[in-house]
């Protein structure tokens, strides 16, 4: 659906040139949803815009939907969709007119439209401001709104820039639940750029990792976390002897031997683990028989924020994510769901 090579945006400004992209060669199959995650001026905007036909490279090319971006910038814009981070409704216009425009915009039947219109309002929370204008809604129902109108038309290849920010935890839910859904019932390929790192664990089979307009790292969450990351066990022991003979037991294991950091003298042993959840059990256990049992023992699975560091040496967390991350997540397993204001595509 997506084939980049070398794809390149120079800024230049007076006397100022900012590389924002630099040579960035990405493939996204059909059906896949891609979370592209990076700090704050990494350059994911920058790339959507490229890859939308919004914005003309500087370098290299990019093929999207069957159709070169720098050559038919029209077409690509007509079979893609791109809710973008700006509001992309008309302020003083109600918003079922608005939804109804979009529909007719995009040729989807007028019976068609207002089925698919009530649908994405109800799932984005937003039943009973049909009749207001869009200048009367919040800032978390304007997003919400650009939202619906990106996805009204079903485009096969929708671009979300950063689609739920500025939206409360529950609304977030709501979103990616009604995402997923009509990702899998009308198989949409979806790419969409985030802060907020647990969405994008969650959520995407494929993290693209950008730093500094580069592509430093590109799987899934789950190899990026094997491969950059460990899971960190603490195991609590009364004193520095107990928690001496519980290390030493642990060396005797070659799953674990390479792993334990020296015990501390306040009892806590501590080992770096790849596949903690499953090795967790197997370790207490171990212990157990051997009569090392710990007063307390926790895990701390690694996060794409550790794949962040280790790739860095900066975390992103600190750098571009609000506190609400863990909130939306809690709420995210409630709804049980698996992400959006812009322009639609093909219907
Ligand atoms: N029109 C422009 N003129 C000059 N510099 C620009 C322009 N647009 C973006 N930049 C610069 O390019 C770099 C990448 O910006 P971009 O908006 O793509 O980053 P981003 O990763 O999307 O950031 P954010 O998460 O804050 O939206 C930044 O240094 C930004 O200041």
């Amino acid at each position: 659906m997506i084939t980049t090579s070398g794809l390149t945006k120079t800024f230049t400004r007076k006397k100022s040139v900012v590389e924002a992209v630099r040579g960035i060669d990405l493939t996204v199959g059909d059906g896949e949803l891609v979370a592209i995650l990076g700090p704050n001026g990494a350059g994911k905007s920058t790339t959507l815009k490229m890859l939308t036909g919004l914005l003309a490279p500087t370098a290299g090319s990019a093929q999207v939907a069957g159709y070169d971006v720098v050559a038919h910038p029209d077409r690509v814009r007509q079979t893609i969709g791109y809710i973008g981070q700006g509001n992309s409704a008309g302020h003083y216009f109600r918003v079922a007119d608005e939804l109804a425009s979009q529909a007719q915009f995009y040729g989807v039947p007028a019976a068609e439209g207002r089925k698919r219109a009530s649908d994405l309002l109800a799932a984005l929370d937003l039943v009973g401001v049909e009749k207001r204008t869009v200048n009367t809604l919040s800032g978390g129902q304007r997003r919400r709104l650009d939202v619906a109108m990106g996805l009204l038309n079903r485009p096969p290849l929708l671009f979300l820039d950063e689609p739920s920010t500025g939206m409360d935890p529950a609304s977030r839910a709501n979103l990616w639940e009604h995402v997923q859904r009509m990702r899998h019932e009308f198989g949409m390929t979806l790419v969409l750029t985030t802060h907020y790192l647990e969405e994008a664990d969650r959520m995407a089979e494929r993290v693209v990792v950008i730093d500094q307009g580069a592509i430093i790292a590109d799987d899934t969450p789950t190899a990026l976390r094997h491969t950059h990351a460990s899971d960190v066990v603490t195991l609590t022991y009364p004193d520095g002897e107990a928690a001496r003979r519980a290390a030493d037991v642990l060396r005797g294991d070659s799953r674990f031997a390479e792993r334990i950091a020296d015990p501390e003298a306040d009892g806590k042993v501590r080992l770096d683990l790849d596949d903690g959840p499953a090795l967790f059990p197997v370790l207490l256990h171990e212990l157990e028989r051997a009569g090392a049992r710990p007063t307390a023992a926790s895990i701390a699975e690694a996060t794409l924020d550790d794949v962040f560091l280790a790739l860095t040496g900066r975390s992103l967390r600190e750098e571009s994510e609000s506190g609400d991350d863990a909130a939306a997540v809690e709420a995210m397993a409630a709804a049980a769901g698996g992400p959006g204001g812009g322009v639609g595509g093909a219907a």
